[in-house]
């Protein structure tokens, strides 16, 4: 089989499930990892043959993609503020707008202090999955930050921890932490800066969602019981009270329909708070601090 002849067999098959758009996207992504070969390369050299294990690999992808398996799993690969992160069904596949987050809160400290002055903020992220989040913080502000990450998932810290070393953020310290059992806050010091994605969507929003998110990425990740969808915002907003340094700030990913509830949430914890929305117009992240 010709290299052309593989991208197109694929496409025909994933029009069964994609758009045209994203059909022509994620036939491209494959073929390209498959190969190697950037997309005008593989135009060059079109009629090239697939190795016999090239096919099979193929084969393979794109059986799992009409299972309605992400991408990212299939290939093992996401990329996230530039960089390619190694995923697997362990973590959540990280999340555009979670880069605007990281964007905010680089902003953010590099206009403080701790740019200015030259001192080396504290950052904690929580529930870190890939590791997207305090790996993107490290890079971005090195070598001026001390980055720390938890997780209850040991599947996931395995992930990040392998993400770290290979994207040159190995000094982070990754921690195994149940941060809903706030008495193993105590073994956490104070940080200018506390970042999270937390788990957000109630259980009753699961029929409505994606087969594709559903079935494959991870529930601890998403799911939050109906009867508190802003159980990790309370745990955070108490933890900011004891365990953010003066002038420190916290940065969080929201539920976009839940925006102006969760700002009241960290004011009824004495906080000022902004909230901020997406690049798709959504209340989709928040700045407090005391
Ligand atoms: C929405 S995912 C975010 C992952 C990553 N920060 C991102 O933005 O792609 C939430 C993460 O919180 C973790 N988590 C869930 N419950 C937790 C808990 N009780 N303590 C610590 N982490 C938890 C999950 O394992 C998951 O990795």
């Amino acid at each position: 089989m010709t290299m052309k002849e593989a991208y197109l067999r694929l496409l025909s098959r994933l029009y069964e499930l994609y758009a045209d758009r994203e059909a022509a996207t994620i036939a491209d992504w494959v073929i390209e990892h498959i190969t190697g070969m950037k997309r005008i390369d593989r135009i060059v050299h079109k009629n090239v043959l697939l190795s016999a294990p090239q096919q099979l690999q193929l084969a393979d992808a794109t059986e799992r993609l009409l299972q309605h398996e992400p991408v990212q799993y299939v290939l093992g690969e996401a990329w996230f503020a530039g960089m390619r992160f190694y995923v697997d069904r362990n973590v959540l596949i990280p999340r555009p707008e979670t880069e605007e987050l990281v964007e905010w809160t680089t902003e953010e400290i590099r206009n403080t202090k701790y740019e200015v002055q030259n001192q080396q903020p504290t950052i904690l992220d929580i529930g870190t999955g890939s590791g997207c989040i305090p790996i993107a913080l490290y890079r971005q502000l090195l070598p001026n930050a001390s980055v720390t990450a938890l997780d209850v998932s040991e599947g996931a810290l395995k992930v990040a921890k392998q993400n770290a070393i290979a994207l040159a953020a190995a000094p982070i310290d990754f921690l195994l932490l149940d941060f809903l059992n706030e008495a193993e806050w105590q073994q956490l010091p104070l940080y200018d800066i506390i970042t999270s994605n937390p788990p957000y969507i109630k259980q009753a929003e699961a029929a409505s969602m994606n087969r594709n998110v559903l079935d494959f990425e991870p529930a601890t990740a998403l799911f939050v019981e109906d009867n508190d969808p802003l159980i990790f915002y309370r745990k955070i907003a108490a933890f900011g009270k004891t365990h953010l340094a003066a002038k420190g700030a916290l940065f969080v990913e929201i539920n976009e329909a839940l925006g102006l509830a969760t700002i009241d949430l960290f004011k009824s914890y004495g906080y000022q708070a902004l909230l901020r929305q997406d690049l798709q117009g959504r209340d989709r992240m928040i700045k407090a601090w005391l």
